[in-house]
């Protein structure tokens, strides 16, 4: 096997350039890279229009936010359908991605990016002429099930259709399309929270327009050329592969991959379910276990409550306008945006392994900040000065200070304020139609009036409200261009065909369903840990999770992906304390007529 590689590899490196750049020779290899004439231009118009599908995803998960604060007052929704309007979407994406998994092999790539942008379409159509909650609820669910299989297929038909030196690249912009999507749909939220009424048909409706432009361009797009040899179709795959490379010799290119299918059809064993044979296969299993791992860790990282949290955060500092913290909230999400984009342009350069304990070491340290933030704010918690006469003789007039008030979600703090002093402040309950007021008293009818009372649900006036902030836009800058990313890019290439959309399959499964978990629990978890125990409690889940990558994750940069199997042989979790030998062994490739060693200046592949 290992001259296998070793021959596939140096035919590869004669072609194209692969490898990281090292200190001393970054600019040498972009320049290389960047001409490397083996890139043609409709490589791009592939991953663009795959990575539609990223969009929709960020799109669809994000503009919920907005919308929700139209609609629950347009259409007089409780706290359960708003839970419900939000949640639908990722629990139907968490089924649908499990389920994409054997529609992928079956129809291939293209079927299911067609009709995941079909479901988009439909799922937009419904939500924005939605008459009622239930309609919008189906609307949600829609959308949900087309989000599930884009976010599985959509990373493996560019992984598949990429040359090897540039894979990571491009699979990285569907994560940065992703983030882009959420960003786009921050700013509509913003735009169209002036148009209180109907506003939000337009916010859910405008993403069938991304829906439909990828449902049209994919018509006239490729089958992946991997999937079509799998399935016998040599000559279309062909055709497809050298239409891909603008017109050059594939001839090797195809044979390589031809050869790895029947390989690793004799390796894994004939027929049978797909994922028992990844199960009773040790490199698959190995590879399985790497790819959920990761993306679990991805969630459990907290991002999508620091996202949510994002505009608690931003009261917390004093923000209470609506409009205003909508705005604000668009702030955040560009953040994630422009890191991400930093992970487009590291993952070639640094690989894939490193970006990704760079960025979660970041994570947990920021995740640190954000939790220290809110201890200080909790120790400092404003007391509790008044206390009427409770007519509901709830919980709420028991609490002293604002921190235990706060935490209770029956209750809120209503207070008055002169610069930063805190001053006649009472713990009251909440309204039952709206957590916008107190259910009685002076927090109850609130006017806009300058020195009236103040109601806070769900966070405490606070002057270390900027450690809160500083924590937030760190954390953002750490985890977007690693952790963000890498799970669906790593995702996309360490399977060998036949596993490889049972694998995405799973491993996206894993996301969503952690995804639901994370942000379903939440407000639980705040309950019991505090805001501040909370976030000492991710910031104890990023470790186990640099402890996981760090002896679990494979260097996959510049490999072929019929080569990437190979990483696995080796016993789980053995990447940190010895790489396979034989990776290092075919890493060689060839330059100008010199052999280079990618890894020679590269510690994680050597480690
Ligand atoms: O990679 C994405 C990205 O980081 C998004 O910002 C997040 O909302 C998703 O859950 C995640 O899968």
């Amino acid at each position: 096997m290992g001259n296998l590689m070793s021959s596939r590899r140096q035919k590869d490196g004669e072609e194209s350039l692969i490898g990281p750049s090292s200190s001393g020779d970054a600019a040498s290899s972009e320049d290389i890279l960047d001409r490397d004439p083996s890139t043609p231009v409709f490589v791009y118009v592939l991953a663009f229009f795959s990575a539609l599908g990223g969009f929709l995803f960020g799109y669809d998960t994000g503009v919920v936010s907005g919308a929700m604060l139209l609609l629950k007052k347009e259409m007089n929704l409780n706290t359960l359908w708003q839970e419900l309007l939000v949640s639908s979407t990722v629990g139907a994406a968490a089924l649908s991605a499990l389920s994409g998994g054997s529609l992928n092999g079956w129809l291939g790539r293209k079927i299911c990016i067609l009709i995941a942008s079909f479901i988009f379409s439909i799922g937009g159509i419904i939500l924005s002429l939605a008459p009622d909650k239930v309609v919008l609820l189906v609307g949600r669910i829609t959308v949900g099930l087309g989000i599930g299989i884009a976010s599985m297929t959509v990373p493996v038909y560019i992984a598949e259709v990429s040359p090897s030196h540039m894979r990571g690249q491009l699979v990285t912009i569907n994560s940065l399309f992703i983030t882009g999507g959420q960003f786009i749909a921050s700013v509509i939220d913003g735009a169209f929270s002036y148009m209180s009424h109907d506003g939000w048909r337009y916010m859910l409706g405008l993403s069938v327009v991304p829906a439909a432009l990828q449902f049209v361009g994919f018509f006239f797009l490729p089958e992946s050329p991997r999937w079509l040899l799998q399935k016998g179709r040599s000559q279309e795959a062909h055709q497809v592969l050298s239409r891909i490379r603008g017109g050059q010799n594939v001839d090797e290119e195809y044979d390589t991959i031809r050869t790895s299918i029947e390989e690793e059809e004799k390796e894994a064993g004939g027929g049978g379910v797909v994922i028992l044979r990844i199960l009773r296969h040790g490199p698959t299993r190995r590879a399985l276990v790497v790819g959920c791992g990761l993306q679990m860790f991805q969630q459990l990282s907290g991002i999508n409550t620091v996202m949510y949290y994002s505009a608690t955060i931003l009261q917390m500092a004093g923000v209470r306008d609506d409009k205003q913290a909508i705005w604000l909230a668009a702030a955040t999400s560009a953040t994630n945006f422009v890191f991400t984009l930093v992970g487009v342009w590291l993952v070639e350069r640094v690989g894939r392994r490193k970006l990704t304990l760079g960025s979660l070491i970041g994570t947990g340290l920021s995740l640190s900040v954000l939790a220290v933030g809110f201890l200080l704010s909790a120790q400092n918690s404003p007391s509790i000065t008044l206390h009427p006469v409770d007519p509901h003789n709830s919980t709420c007039r028991l609490y002293e200070s604002c921190e235990f008030c706060m935490l209770d979600p029956d209750c809120g703090f209503c207070y008055r304020e002169n610069g930063t002093r805190v001053y006649e402040s009472s713990c009251i309950s909440v309204s039952q139609e709206s957590i916008d007021h107190a259910a009685w008293g002076r927090c109850s009818n609130l006017t806009e009036a300058a020195g009236g009372p103040i109601w806070a649900y769900n966070y405490c006036p606070t002057t270390y409200s900027w450690i809160v902030m500083m924590g937030l836009i760190l954390y953002l800058a750490f985890f977007a261009p690693g952790m963000g990313t890498m799970p669906w890019t790593v995702n996309s290439e360490i399977y060998p065909l036949w596993a490889r959309s049972t694998g995405n399959a799973c491993s996206a499964g894993v996301n969503w369903s952690f995804n639901v978990l994370v942000s379903l629990t939440f407000l639980h978890v705040t309950e019991f840990l505090t805001y501040y125990g909370a976030f000492f409690m991710y910031t104890g889940l990023v470790v186990l999770g640099i402890l996981f990558v760090q002896g679990c994750l494979p260097e996959t940069q510049g490999l072929q992906l019929e080569d990437i199997e190979n990483l696995f042989t080796g016993p789980l979790c053995s990447c940190g304390a010895s790489s396979p030998n034989d990776s290092r062994h075919v890493h060689y490739i060839r330059v100008k007529g010199s052999n280079y060693l990618p890894s020679d200046n590269d510690a994680s592949d050597v480690e």
